[in-house]
């Protein structure tokens, strides 16, 4: 009786599985590989690999366009053959995602080995992850911040907290367990918040002094412990420009590496026009302003090659578009032309 149950049990799951979207059947095929330590190192053996040396990812120029290669596991073994040791470098892999077809990607970084043996090898340069987000493609950088950012978590966790002993990672690299105190640890972001000031007629941006020279952006902080993202805000505008936020209103979040792995949650916030006066936190930033729609529409034209000038000073340029800063920017525009259209 339990094995005729458990089969139609086993076809009611197929059918419902196949009616389900490839995006559902595409995580639950993920969550599987991070629980079930045999599948996952089957995958490790059809996956593809992002490689990294150091944290800095794997490139290659082709033309004008850098490209993100995915090494195949032959590929792969190929590579490390010349360092031997190939199976013991495969299991430092860690998960960070699959294709369509449930094709499993893994990042897998390659420090400890002459680097530019694998460079000649493979015609490619690896590349400080800053440069590498702003000149892969649009689907790869969340990719290769996300990789960094795990690999990043993985080598900083290598002993436990409690004993001290080596704690080890699962075959997925979604945590790491210490086998003496049976703590298990995952991987961890810092929630950080970015407020975009607006008085109703302009907006307010900063520069911290290690900034780029003309660089300006959103006010962020990271969240204290116990705050709540409204909170967080109000605090954040208050230690570093002096004003009261009145009300907020939440845009977005993003995944940000630096510097180690934060979860940017970006909110316009709006502070009364009658007080309005910024009193800087010179500790923390070396300027913050206002901006009128017409600067900040010039700003955004800007690069920061042709921000430099005559004088030697810098016009104000504002992030590139992979940074949630660019996105709330962009919106503020947007609302403002709106509302004097
Ligand atoms: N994607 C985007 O568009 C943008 C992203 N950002 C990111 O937001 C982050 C936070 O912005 P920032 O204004 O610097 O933050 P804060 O205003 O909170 O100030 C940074 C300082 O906070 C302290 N700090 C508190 N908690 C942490 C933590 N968990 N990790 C690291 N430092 C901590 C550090 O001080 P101490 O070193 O003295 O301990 C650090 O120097 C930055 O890493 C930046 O890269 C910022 C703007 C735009
Ligand atoms: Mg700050």
């Amino acid at each position: 009786m339990a094995a005729v149950y458990q089969a139609l049990h086993r076809r009611v799951s197929s059918l419902i599985c196949r009616l389900h979207s490839t995006y559902v059947r595409k995580m639950r095929y993920l969550n599987q590989l991070k629980e079930d330590d045999s599948l996952c190192r089957q995958a490790q053996t059809s996956g593809t690999f992002y490689l990294f040396h150091n944290l800095s990812p794997f490139l290659q120029k082709a033309g004008k366009k850098y490209l993100v290669p995915q090494l195949s596991a032959a590929e792969m073994k190929g590579i490390l053959e010349k360092f031997q040791e190939a199976e013991q470098w495969i299991e430092k892999s860690v998960l960070i995602g699959c294709s369509d077809e449930h094709r499993p990607r893994f990042a897998l970084d390659l420090g400890a080995l002459d680097k530019s043996v694998i460079e000649s090898e493979l015609q490619g340069s690896f590349t400080d992850l800053r440069k590498a987000l702003f000149v892969v493609d649009g689907e790869d950088s969340p990719l290769l911040a996300s990789a960094h950012s795990l690999l990043q978590w993985h080598e900083s966790h290598q002993y436990c907290s409690r004993t001290g002993q080596p704690t080890q990672k699962n075959p997925a690299g979604s945590k790491r367990v210490c086998h003496a105190s049976g703590v298990t640890y995952y991987p961890q972001m810092s929630p950080v918040v970015i407020a975009l000031v607006s008085d109703g007629s302009r907006c307010l941006l900063a520069r911290q002094p290690s900034f780029p020279p003309g660089m300006f952006t959103a006010l962020s902080g990271f969240c204290d412990m116990g705050e709540n993202v409204e909170e967080a805000v109000r605090r954040e505008v208050a230690e570093e420009v002096g004003l009261e936020v009145e009300s907020l209103r939440y845009s977005a979040s993003q995944h940000w590496p630096f510097p180690g792995s934060s979860l940017m949650i970006a909110c316009h916030a709006l502070v009364g026009a009658q007080r309005a006066e910024i009193s800087v936190d010179t500790l923390e930033l070396e300027e913050a302003r206002w901006f009128g729609l017409e600067e900040i529409v010039e700003g955004l034209k800007r690069e920061p090659r042709s921000s430099k000038r005559d004088d030697g000073g810098c016009l104000p340029w504002f992030p590139p578009k992979q940074a949630i800063a660019h996105q709330l920017i962009q919106e503020w525009v947007q609302q403002q032309t709106a509302q004097t259209a």
